[in-house]
């Protein structure tokens, strides 16, 4: 978008939203809606669907707008295309923005992880996401419309750290394909953003600290949580500004800025700063951070040994 375009709107535009039954998702569907877009959110779980509905009337702007759920299963190309057609049927034709929500993650340990876990995380992480971007855009395209596509990435698209083995990988996967469609949309007209989301105190959020250990819970405690609600502004912002990718605090966007690839600069003035401070704080923190992992190398053991991970 050029320095005086006009801003995208999604006032009178109908948005889709996965994972749009709560946590980030949701806050995004209750957003667009108070911005007065016709909303359809995607979820499996038919009755938090059923609530998050009701809580999307409550930002009603206007008579006119319209608010749907769609329950499907969205890791697998075919539930995918489920839930396309079903938002082409509701809308009449395409509709104008698609914000992927959708996922989870599992933190634990490498070798404790099964081979289910491992393949599941990655659907979870990655496919989630990937098949609808594959299902939206196939249509949009039979269709010769435009579009916009958001996806949701994390910090850990852009650095691992322990604990994070089953799920970092897929959100890395998913920022080469915001970045390769970014570039091969430009065919079509689709635009691509990708939001970097920091932690978020979100339902998803309490089930993963379950599983996760504790010293990922310690590290993590250096990462300023932001609230579903002000994650969606940014990202919904973002959309509008006709920005590529947005991260959602300072952290996740120095390490952006550290590890850009090809994707545009967020800030001509600040992703250079940012980048010039990840060069000298990253590796101060991954030298304590590397410390504290060996120090709780026999206490692991324990852990393991006590887990029956091994013998
Ligand atoms: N919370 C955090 O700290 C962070 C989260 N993220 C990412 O942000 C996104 C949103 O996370 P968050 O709001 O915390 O998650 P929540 O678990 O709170 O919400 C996830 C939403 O996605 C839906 N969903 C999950 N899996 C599927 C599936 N296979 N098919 C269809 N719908 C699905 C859930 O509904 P249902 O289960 O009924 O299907 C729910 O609506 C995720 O992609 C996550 O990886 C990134 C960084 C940090
Ligand atoms: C400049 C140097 C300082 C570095 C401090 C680094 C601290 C660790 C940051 C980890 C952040 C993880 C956030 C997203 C996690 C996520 O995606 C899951 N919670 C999914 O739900």
């Amino acid at each position: 978008m050029g320095l005086f375009s006009k801003k995208w709107s999604p006032k009178g535009k109908t948005c889709v939203v996965t994972g749009g039954s709560q946590g980030l998702g949701l806050s995004t569907a209750k957003l667009l809606a108070r911005k007065g877009a016709n909303v359809i959110i995607v979820a499996r779980n038919v009755e938090k669907l059923e609530a998050a509905v009701q809580e999307l009337e409550k930002e009603r702007q206007n008579e006119q707008q319209r608010f749907k759920y769609l329950s499907f299963e969205l890791n697998s190309l075919a539930g995918a295309e489920g839930a396309t057609a079903a938002a082409w049927e509701f809308n009449g034709g395409a509709p104008d923005a698609f914000f992927l929500c959708a996922g989870s993650a599992t933190p634990m340990y490498f070798i404790e992880a099964s081979e289910q876990d491992l393949v599941k995380s990655m659907e979870q992480a990655f496919w989630v996401q990937a098949f609808s971007a594959r299902a939206i855009s196939k249509k949009l395209v039979q269709d010769n419309k435009k579009g916009k596509i958001a996806f949701v990435g994390s910090t850990v698209s852009h650095m691992g750290l322990i604990g994070y083995a089953p799920y970092a990988p897929g959100k890395y996967a998913l920022k080469g394909l915001a970045e390769s469609l970014r570039s091969e949309f430009k065919l079509y007209g689709i635009d691509i953003h990708i939001l970097f989301a920091p932690t978020m105190h979100t339902p998803g959020f309490d089930v993963e600290q379950q599983t996760k250990p504790s010293i990922t819970k310690k590290i993590e405690e250096d990462d300023v949580p932001v609230s579903p609600d002000k994650a969606a502004k940014i990202l919904v912002n973002g959309v509008e500004a006709g920005q590529y990718q947005m991260g959602g605090n300072i952290l996740a966007d120095i390490f952006a800025a550290s590890s850009r690839g090809a994707a545009p600069a967020s800030n001509a003035l600040f992703t250079p700063i940012l980048d010039g401070i990840a060069w000298i704080a990253i590796p101060v923190w991954r030298m304590l951070t590397d410390r504290m992992i060996k120090k709780s190398a026999q206490e692991h053991r324990a852990y393991l040994a006590g887990k029956k991970v091994v013998e």
